[in-house]
């Protein structure tokens, strides 16, 4: 199974991301071309590369956001798929990419929360003012709530991380 993690920025994809990696899931690592946030590493939370390998290194799905280049390699999922379950955070374009290159093998997870907590959350992070006003732009402007339609599993994080983690069990035993 591939669970594709996607929402607005500061949802909590990434902590559902990191509980779904201590369940045994691996994660496809995807390349960015964003430079990385005070404490990531390359490798980690995202392959750090600049545009020119971005472009080069093949993938199975790529997407701009807030004028950064994402994607998921081929090598990534080559590896990683064979082994057992994965999970790739992606924005909307990469779970409609996955869901047609891989249909029924790929689950959708939307995380979502209020506005008001993805500020605060985003804030939290470190981001700068000026990318926490893109990214709810961003959020806006692309309709990103309307894909919620989309999703298998819709998970609403306006609560505990507890919660949060109680709700990802609920939908692991779902599938
Ligand atoms: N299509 C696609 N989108 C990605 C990929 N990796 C991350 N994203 C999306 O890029 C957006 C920005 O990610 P990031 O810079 O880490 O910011 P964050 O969402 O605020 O943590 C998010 O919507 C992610 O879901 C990828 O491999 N492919
Ligand atoms: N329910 C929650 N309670 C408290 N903090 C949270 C909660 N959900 C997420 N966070 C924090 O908010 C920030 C953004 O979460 P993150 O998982 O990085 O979001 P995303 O990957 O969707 O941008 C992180 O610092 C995270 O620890």
């Amino acid at each position: 199974m591939i669970y594709i993690i996607t929402g607005p920025s500061g949802a909590g994809k990434t902590l559902v991301g990191e509980y779904l990696k201590s369940k045994g899931l691996r994660e496809l690592v995807s390349h960015t071309t964003r430079a990385p946030r005070p404490g990531e590493k390359d490798g980690e939370a995202y392959h750090f590369v600049d545009r020119e390998t971005f472009q080069s290194t093949p993938k199975v799905e790529e997407s701009e956001y807030a004028g950064n280049l994402y994607g998921v390699s081929r090598a990534e999922v080559d590896a990683k798929l064979c082994l057992g379950d994965v999970v790739a955070v992606t924005d909307f374009r990469g779970a409609r990419s996955f869901k047609k290159h891989f249909g029924d093998e790929v689950r959708v997870i939307f995380v979502d929360s209020s506005v008001k907590n993805l500020r605060q959350r985003m804030k939290k992070r470190g981001d700068s003012p000026e990318n926490i006003r893109r990214r709810i732009l961003h959020r806006r402007n692309s309709r990103e709530t309307g894909h919620r339609l989309f999703a298998d599993y819709i998970v609403d994080n306006n609560s505990s991380i507890r919660t949060l983690y109680r709700k990802v069990d609920q939908l692991l035993r779902r599938r």
